[in-house]
């Protein structure tokens, strides 16, 4: 099995089982053992093959050979036909089926005439394969035709005309005025594109034509001083100082390269009388402008025909002729060179040895269609020149190109990025304003970095505008300056890597985020539950998960601040190398600062999204909390309920409840019920805190009188085992434990409020449920108060511990 290697085929049909298989880096087909293998490999392979090159982003060059008709020299010279035709992709050279008969002595012998060369007799397969009678048209329909629709989606593309000198590469690119060439019918289809796509685009297309002679670049529509390539990041190889012509018809164009034409370099050479002794490059930059999106979109198709190579030695020229001969040769060897490098994934490919390759760099190995069309002559007279121009497209096939579409928005460009950068700067701003509000609103006071971040805010907006000028400037001189490729790459590699850095920077730091909120709600709620719990089995539980929780946070806080300060070590590593670069290519500092200011809008960006987490996290501490305030607030308002509340409830604990029913007032998420009547200081009844979205809000109504069923009397045990009991003749306070006490849920509530007060076991009657001076004393007073939830939540109605008091908020 023959991989990706010319196919020797010893003889056509007899012999042909003795080949396994053609294998092309696109299809590979069994030949089979038969006789008639060759004729069904034939049909397989005249299935149309995709003749539209997808905009795809890695995709091979297409090679399309072009047998010429034999010339009259060479029927006159009754010279032998060495290339067989077989079908559209396949043809043999120098097959054996064509030898003569040998005779000795009149006689046919089997074997051949031994002083004869063996022939070669080798088969290739290309993606398409043009016969001596096919015409211009033929060639177009089939090859430039379809690179239309990838100029138009913002793809590069690119033909070149490879072969010997007379092969056919003028006839094919350019042709005549009754027959012509790819170029201008390629430019007609193109302009035909134009007119049916003119509703929805802007056209603009601009052509140049130059010749590459003796290693220097000439414009040919303007003629002058050589010229000098340079490369680009965004246009790839240009030629500086080439005059760009706009153009609005084919004819026009079809002018243009007529009259290029004429000053291009020609002498004549043994096998064409007007051979072209350089290399022509017509090059059309379109632009095309969306108009609905204002897309823009930038497509360059360069058709490129090469001077045709001749075998130095078999000239015979001297002087400037043997130079002109040794610089085409030069060139078109450095041509296969960086061919064969490519072809071979080598990932030095000597672009850089000739103008031609620096030329076709973009053809051979960028973001770029290409289709290499090689001219061949059928006759014996070019055998070796064939033979290489046909092993040379053969090594083309398996050079690979990676296709991206040029969309750039040019109109819109430096404005949208100014634009973006500027509102990621101003939105950042206004967000930490917002962050810093919210923290002060919390904290209840205003805090430095509320009012230095509204400073910031304006400053940002100011600095931003000046920043976008300095890169509006260098957006455009950098458009002018010459950049080496090579440190360009590395570049681009060091700027692209930066940003990924960036990326996982911003990850660690949001994730480090939410665990320094997440360790510190932690300690809140271990901080509540020392306050409101016994030492139970269950709050033992908690704080043991709520621990091993801290120490998992912990661990990773430390882990993710390792990779953070790893993560910036690594990014100064990288600023470092982009300096050395710009110190060496100070070119690249123009590329530098557009780079600089694509990091700086990633950051913006990056900052914008952490400070909206940020405050997505403190909104929701601050709803926790105002929800904790809601459920404290109703049961501060029963618990006062529950003790008498205005009438019976000690001085110090009606003056502590109003200044609490004072700081809830005017807060938001709190409203007074009977508010809108009279105040709710006017009594401790009426002004009974209740929120109007608590769902469990039982309370009643200010001076709502309680019916109590007459036969309810309820005994109530406290935790020291004092006892008594409430019945309807109770005050309004006991009346309503009382009712409270129905509802099992509500019965930690009872035991909270119940005056402790020794009741006799004989009597077990309580004195009319109001409160002595003695009672009241009893209660937990003026000194600290604390919750004791514990009982609150009926967990252990009896302790011991002196701290397990009922604790007023
Ligand atoms: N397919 C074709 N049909 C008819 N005539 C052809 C064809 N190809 C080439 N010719 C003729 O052969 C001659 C040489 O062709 P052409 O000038 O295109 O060769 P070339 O490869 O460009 O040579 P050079 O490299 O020397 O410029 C021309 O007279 C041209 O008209």
């Amino acid at each position: 099995m023959l991989k990706n290697k010319i196919v020797k085929v010893p003889n056509m049909v007899k012999t042909v089982k003795k080949v396994d298989s053609v294998v092309t880096p696109r299809r590979r087909i069994s030949l089979g053992k038969s006789g008639g293998a060759i004729e069904k490999v034939s049909k397989v392979l005249s299935r149309p093959v995709s003749g539209v090159p997808r905009v795809s982003p890695n995709c091979n060059i297409r090679v399309i050979v072009r047998v010429r008709p034999t010339n009259e020299k060479e029927q006159q010279e009754n010279y032998q036909n060495v290339v067989k035709v077989i079908d559209d992709q396949m043809l043999i050279f120098d097959p054996k089926d064509d030898e003569q008969p040998f005779f000795y002595h009149g006689v046919q012998q089997k074997r051949r005439d031994l002083l004869k060369k063996p022939k070669r007799d080798v088969t290739f397969v290309f993606d398409r394969v043009f016969n001596d009678n096919s015409s211009n048209i033929e060639v177009f329909t089939n090859s430039t035709k379809s690179l239309i629709d990838a100029l138009m989606d913002g793809c590069n593309c690119s033909v070149f005309a490879y072969g010997a000198t007379g092969a056919g590469k003028t006839f094919t690119m350019i042709g005549n005025t009754e027959c012509p060439g790819i170029t201008y019918l390629t430019m007609r289809e193109l302009f035909q594109r134009k007119n049916d796509l003119s509703a929805e685009r802007e056209f603009e297309l601009m052509v140049t034509y130059i010749e590459v002679y003796n290693e220097l670049v000439k414009d040919l529509l303007n003629p002058g001083q050589p010229l000098n390539l340079r490369e680009d990041s965004k246009f790839g190889v240009v030629i500086s100082g080439v005059k760009g012509h706009k153009i609005n018809d084919p004819e026009e164009m079809f002018n243009l390269l007529r009259q290029g034409n004429k000053r291009r370099t020609q002498h004549p050479t043994d096998a064409n009388a007007e051979s072209s002794r350089s290399h022509a490059v017509f090059q059309v930059y379109i632009q095309m402008t969306i108009k609905g999106t204002r897309e823009v979109r930038r497509a360059k198709l360069s058709m490129i025909d090469l001077a045709g190579s001749e075998r130095g030695s078999s000239t015979g020229y001297v002087g400037a002729r043997f130079k002109e001969g040794a610089n085409i040769n030069k060139s078109l060897l450095a041509l296969g060179n960086c061919i064969n490098s490519l072809a071979d994934g080598h990932r030095h490919v000597p672009y850089r040895d000739s103008k031609l390759t620096r030329l076709l760099k973009d053809s051979l190995g960028g973001n770029c269609h290409t289709i290499m069309i090689a001219n061949i002559s059928p006759s014996s007279l070019s055998f070796d020149d064939t033979y290489n121009t046909l092993k040379y497209a053969n090594q083309a096939k398996r050079i690979k190109t990676n296709i991206t579409r040029n969309i750039v928005n040019v109109d819109m460009h430096v404005d949208q990025y100014i634009k973006l950068v500027s509102d990621l700067q101003t939105e950042n701003a206004s967000l930490k304003a917002e962050v810093a509000q919210l923290k002060s609103e919390l904290l209840g006071r205003s805090t430095p970095e509320a009012t230095s971040a509204s400073v910031s805010c304006n400053e940002q907006k100011r600095s931003s505008l000046n920043k976008t000028h300095v890169i509006e400037q260098a957006l455009v001189s950098n458009e002018q300056e010459n950049v080496d490729p090579t440190s360009l790459q590395f570049f681009n590699a060091f700027v692209d890597k930066k940003k990924v850095l960036l990326e996982r920077e911003f990850q660690l730091q949001s994730s480090e985020l939410g665990m320094s909120v997440r360790r510190k709600l932690n300690n809140e709620t271990e901080a509540r539950l020392s306050i409101f719990y016994l030492d139970t089995p269950t709050k033992e539980e908690t704080r043991k998960k709520l621990n091993e929780q801290a120490q998992r946070h912990e661990k990773k806080e430390i882990r993710t601040n390792a990779e953070i300060q790893e993560n910036r070590k690594l990014q100064v590593e990288l600023d470092g190398k982009i300096a050395e670069i710009l110190d060496i290519h100070p070119e690249l500092n123009e590329i530098n600062k557009f780079a600089m200011l694509e990091i700086e809008a990633l950051k913006n960006k990056y900052e914008r999204d952490l400070e909206k987490k940020e405050k997505n996290l403190i909104l929701d501490e601050y709803n926790a909390k105002c929800k904790l305030l809601e459920s404290m607030a109703n049961l501060t308002g029963s618990l006062f309920l529950a003790v008498g509340g205005k009438d019976d409830a000690p001085k110090h604990i009606k003056k502590k409840y109003e200044e609490l029913v004072a700081t809830f007032d005017g807060k938001k998420c709190l409203r007074w019920r009977d508010d809108d009547t009279k105040s709710h200081l006017d009594s401790g009844l009426s002004s009974l805190t209740s929120i109007q979205s608590a769902p469990e809000d039982k309370c009643q109504a200010p001076k709502r009188k309680i019916e109590l069923d007459s036969q309810v009397s309820l005994e109530i045990t406290s935790r020291n085992n004092e006892s008594f009991t409430i019945s309807k003749n109770s005050s309004p306070a006991a009346s309503i434990v009382a009712k409270a006490y129905k509802n099992p849920s509500a019965k930690r509530l009872a035991l909270a409020v119940s005056p402790r007060r020794r009741m006799s076991p004989q009597s077990k009657t309580p004195p009319r449920g109001k409160l002595t001076s003695r009672n009241r004393d009893r209660l937990p007073g003026n000194k600290t108060p604390r919750p004791d939830t514990a009982r609150l939540n009926g967990k252990k109605a009896v302790t011991k511990s002196s701290s397990s008091r009922p604790k007023w908020i």
